[in-house]
């Protein structure tokens, strides 16, 4: 019957039950909700199906007490969503675009100030977060020890004992990719092998963090960085294009990128902090969707102001009104600066408010962030144990 359970925590929080999908997986990478299980106490477990209801047994979910902690996470995981085609470069629409600053920052500090999930609610979403990591290295001393170190902890992101406390320790958890400079792909990738693990790698390229380099320059780093094994390509934008408002050129340059890329899919930088105005991120939001981005990210974490929630505000507008007007679905990636596992909590909030839970999935949603995991870790240590743990206790990337 059921090939997974594909559990979906997100739908109601706060409360003393979890509402969950029964899914069938197509070939496409996405399901077929079939049913719905209610999760409250274990004596109340039922399952609701078109066409009559099933003991939740034969699902596959155990008489457990901790229901929200069930599921796997990482089945979506190191799969992508459909590839974006892009579209035409509409410049009239541009041209009608307009962001009310005010009522971002009132949306914004709204969605900052709603009641976040606690206890178990709290941890299942952590570990959510966790599985949605592009977990990152991106630093001048990278070395292929280092790089090793990170891939190792990418597929062990949480330490086992304390998964297998919460009966996650066989769900496969790991974060969503790791991501390095070009020249670490090849020491990313034979780590992974190593493994044996298929653990995306992703790269950044296309003159990361400046892209001040010549267009031939970052188009050949594109090209080296799948070659190495990259399968996906986390591109800058040039911002001397957007500032002066040369569209058409950028539009351009993202296409030649996204053909470079070949199979791997790319995720298109803004390096908002360099944009100047909530239009300028708008109108490049949309102009990196139209040129084939399959995801469209915040910064590179070079910036002087990263990944904000304003600036994420305008970028999954227009992520919804990309989606309305073509049908196709492109992933969001905040960056730089994400440290907390609170921060986390808020991220996903924000998603699931505007975007809905379709997004909250790592083929349409990453957290760029090279040292959030350690602090997600921590507060999922001190949910299990009920202290918190010394520096040595947790291993990091
Ligand atoms: O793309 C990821 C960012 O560069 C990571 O930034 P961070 O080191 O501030 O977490």
């Amino acid at each position: 019957m059921c090939r997974y359970f594909n559990k979906d925590f997100f739908l109601k929080t706060n409360e003393k039950v979890a509402y969950c999908h029964l899914a069938l997986p197509r070939g496409d990478n996405s399901s077929h909700v079939i049913g719905h299980v209610l999760l409250q106490k274990k004596e109340q477990l039922s399952c609701q199906q078109p066409g009559g209801s099933v003991p939740a047994e034969q699902v596959g979910l155990g008489l457990e007490e901790r229901p929200l902690l069930l599921g796997p996470l990482t089945h979506l995981s190191v799969k992508m969503s459909a590839r974006n085609p892009g579209t035409d470069l509409d410049l009239e629409w541009l041209s009608k675009v307009r962001v009310n600053t005010q009522a971002v920052l009132n949306r914004a500090l709204h969605i900052q100030g709603l009641k976040l999930p606690k206890k178990q609610w709290q941890t299942a979403w952590l570990l959510k977060a966790a599985s949605c990591i592009d977990l990152t290295t991106l630093a001048g001393d990278d070395t292929p020890s280092n790089v090793h170190r990170l891939c190792v902890k990418a597929i062990q992101p949480i330490r086992y004992d304390l998964l297998r406390r919460m009966d996650m320790h066989d769900k496969g958890l790991t974060t969503a990719a790791v991501c390095v400079y070009p020249s670490r792909v090849a020491d990313a990738v034979r780590s992974l092998k190593a493994s044996n693990s298929s653990l995306p790698v992703a790269s950044v390229a296309t003159g990361f963090p400046a892209g001040q380099t010549p267009l031939e320059t970052r188009l050949q780093e594109v090209r080296m960085a799948v070659r190495d094994g990259a399968t996906e390509i986390d591109i800058v934008i040039n911002r001397t294009l957007a500032l002066t408002g040369q569209w058409e050129v950028m539009y351009r340059e993202i296409v030649q990128f996204r053909e470079a890329c070949g199979d791997a899919h790319m995720k298109t930088i803004l390096a908002t902090g360099d944009l100047g105005t909530l239009t300028n991120i708008y109108k490049a939001s949309m102009v990196a969707m139209m040129a084939g981005s399959d995801f469209i990210k915040t910064s590179t974490g070079k910036e002087a102001v990263n990944a904000t929630y304003p600036v994420a505000i305008v970028m999954v507008r227009a992520i919804r009104d990309y989606f309305l007007r073509t049908g196709h679905k492109v992933g969001f990636k905040p960056a730089g600066g994400i440290r907390t596992a609170q921060e986390a909590l808020v991220w996903l909030t924000l998603i699931k408010e505007e975007l809905g839970n379709d997004w909250l999935r790592p083929h349409l949603f990453r957290l760029g962030a090279s040292s959030l995991l350690a602090d997600i870790e921590r507060q999922v240590y001190h949910h299990v144990t009920g202290q918190y743990a010394a520096y040595h206790e947790l291993p990091m990337a």
